[in-house]
């Protein structure tokens, strides 16, 4: 059992603060990273991985700094993003070939390959691969030493559904057998799916902690913006904004909508059809205009 510990960690490159004061730690089981692109995931993966040096604070896990301390890479398999690999080798002889720079043999590299299950493919050369299977393979090499921590940098990016599964039941089993998996990604859903605990960073900042309940309850419990088109917007406005379920209205002259800033989110969706109905105005659009990931994310960030 394994546990990484982030401590007012930031990194920067020149002028641009990728990671900026994040501190967290990650036990065994499954962790989801979720962060807008550029958040700094890849960064701080670096930097728990002991590939990159943090400017300032530490990165321990079980109390062994991870930079530069080759006792504490044989606990770590890291995942990279990054899709170059070799492709003239087979899935067999790439992984083998991680096993050879670990000290290990064969065997180790067997072990990897069925826990992966691409034994059936393993003797065909990489180039041939689906991008489902050159994320296993990679996953095998991650794992031929038998890790106590594994990373993963967006391991589903480019997956089609059926890989996407796949991978989850594998990463779910690793966390079940006591590991510390940590995986990076860009898109909610993903996380909640597979992470019993999840952290978000948004530009370089820790944003929020916890299951997945908790940040899905931040993200809903925000302020949400509306652009709503009516047959009669003057008449809705005058309506809605004596409801407390609204924060503000704003009558765009040039869209020819309403824009509506709505604070208790259940209560709005039930309330606008009803009183159109009753005022007898058709709702001609009425579409979120803040869903972005960057603007729940922003909030969280405010927040
Ligand atoms: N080697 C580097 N040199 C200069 N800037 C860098 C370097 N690595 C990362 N950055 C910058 O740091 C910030 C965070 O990048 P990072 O790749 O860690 O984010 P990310 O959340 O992994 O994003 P993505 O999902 O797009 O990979 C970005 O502004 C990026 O341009």
């Amino acid at each position: 059992m394994s546990t990484l510990t982030i401590d007012h960690v930031s990194r920067w490159f020149g002028n641009v603060v990728a990671v900026n004061d994040i501190t967290m730690t990650i036990g065994p089981g499954v962790t989801g990273l979720l962060g807008p692109n550029g958040a700094g995931k890849s960064t701080l993966i670096n930097m728990m991985g002991g590939f990159l040096a943090p400017s300032t604070g530490t990165v321990t896990l079980d109390g062994e700094p991870t930079w530069r301390n080759e006792k504490i890479y044989k606990q770590i398999g890291i995942v990279p993003e990054r899709e170059a690999m070799y492709d003239f080798l087979t899935g067999r002889e790439f992984v083998v070939a991680n096993a050879e720079l670990h000290g290990l043999g064969d065997k180790a590299a067997h072990r990897a390959l069925a826990t992966v299950e691409m034994e059936y493919a393993q003797d065909r050369k990489i180039s041939t691969y689906s991008k489902g299977m050159r994320q296993r393979v990679k996953m095998a090499s991650a794992l031929v030493h038998n890790p106590s921590l594994l990373l993963l940098d967006e391991p589903f990016n480019g997956m089609d559904p059926r890989q996407r599964m796949q991978l989850m039941d594998l990463l779910r089993r690793m966390g079940d057998e006591g590991r510390t998996v940590l995986f990076s990604s860009h898109i909610l859903e993903e996380v909640e799916q597979l992470a019993s605990h999840i952290e978000v960073i948004v530009a370089g900042r820790h944003a929020a902690s916890g299951d997945f309940r908790r940040i899905r309850r931040l993200m809903t419990d925000r302020p949400h913006r509306y652009l709503v088109r009516s047959s009669d917007d003057r008449a809705l406005a005058a309506a809605l904004i004596a409801d407390p379920s609204t924060s503000g209205i704003e009558v765009d002259l040039q869209e020819g909508a309403l824009r509506i800033q709505a604070v208790d989110f259940p209560r709005f969706t039930a309330l606008l059809p009803r009183l159109a109905r009753d005022h007898g105005i058709r709702l001609l659009t009425v579409s979120p205009s803040d869903e972005s990931l960057e603007s729940v994310f922003s909030y969280l960030v405010a927040a």
